[in-house]
């Protein structure tokens, strides 16, 4: 067995939708802390928060509560920040140190993340604010398309691991396409790991696509999922899917 195939991918739950529907009301229901706590108490190994400037969904207030809890209660659970270093992501790096911050190249108003980072484009700037944080104690994951290609380049630049944006493997399941879109996420994944990068993987991920993409991209570190956890805990409760997606992750093993 390789040292690929040794490797354990870690479930971090993203809250961001449970912080969406909560905001609609000013009742506090459902909440984000209690999310957390029962999607850990069933084993979740991580939590993902992408606190985006318009405070659509997570807010400052969110990000600080769960720090409080996974430090009191979980010291090793995963904390996760994801969002734009050049909007207000840093703030709360320096604030809290989380385990790891995800850096995302999104627009203030983008509806989603929707692609990953440019190299040679974004180097230069990048690399301060990932000296920054990783001088925090901070782990650097830069949020990428599937690109070979890059993958030097964002080791080069500082980070430690990348995050594959799998939105396109997700729509070309079941398409004629599938099989060669997932190759690209392998190629992606071996440049990573070539180059000294630990690979993380999120964005529409499911029940559905989970368990085929692992078995694919050998080595992931981290799956970070959202939509589709949170789209199924309010069918099958917190716990219930939690254990679901952890079956997905020993399925591929
Ligand atoms: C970076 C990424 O793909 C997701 O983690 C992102 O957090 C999704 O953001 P929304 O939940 O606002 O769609
Ligand atoms: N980084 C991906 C993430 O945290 C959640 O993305 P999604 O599952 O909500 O699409």
């Amino acid at each position: 067995m390789s040292n690929l195939d040794r490797t354990i991918t870690s479930l971090s739950v993203n809250l961001n939708k449970v912080a969406l529907v909560r905001n609609t009301r000013h009742l506090g229901i459902p909440s984000v802390v209690g999310a957390a706590q029962a999607c850990l108490a069933a084993g979740a190994q991580g939590i993902t928060v992408h606190p985006r400037p318009d405070a659509r969904h997570i807010r400052a207030h969110d990000v600080s509560d769960l720090s409080q809890l996974l430090a009191r209660d979980w010291p090793a659970i995963e904390f996760n920040i994801e969002g734009n270093p050049f909007h207000n992501l840093m703030d709360f790096v320096r604030e809290l140190k989380p385990h790891q911050a995800t850096f995302v190249p999104d627009s203030e108003t983008q509806s989603t993340s929707d692609h990953g980072w440019s190299f040679p484009e974004d180097a230069d700037r990048l690399r301060p604010l990932i000296a920054e944080a990783k001088a925090l104690g901070v782990r650097v994951s830069l949020f990428m398309d599937p690109i070979p290609e890059m993958m030097a380049a964002v080791k080069a630049v500082g980070a430690d691991r990348v995050e594959l944006y799998t939105e396109g493997y997700a729509a070309s399941r079941g398409t004629p396409q599938e099989d060669a879109v997932l190759a690209r996420y392998v190629a992606a994944a071996q440049a990573a790991h070539a180059a000294g990068l630990g690979v993380n993987a999120g964005h529409d991920l499911s029940r559905d696509n989970l368990t085929p993409f692992l078995r694919a991209v050998r080595g992931v570190h981290e799956v970070s999922i959202g939509h589709a956890f949170v789209a199924d805990a309010l069918e099958l409760g917190y716990a219930a899917t939690t254990r679901d997606y952890l079956r997905c992750i020993a399925d591929a093993a």
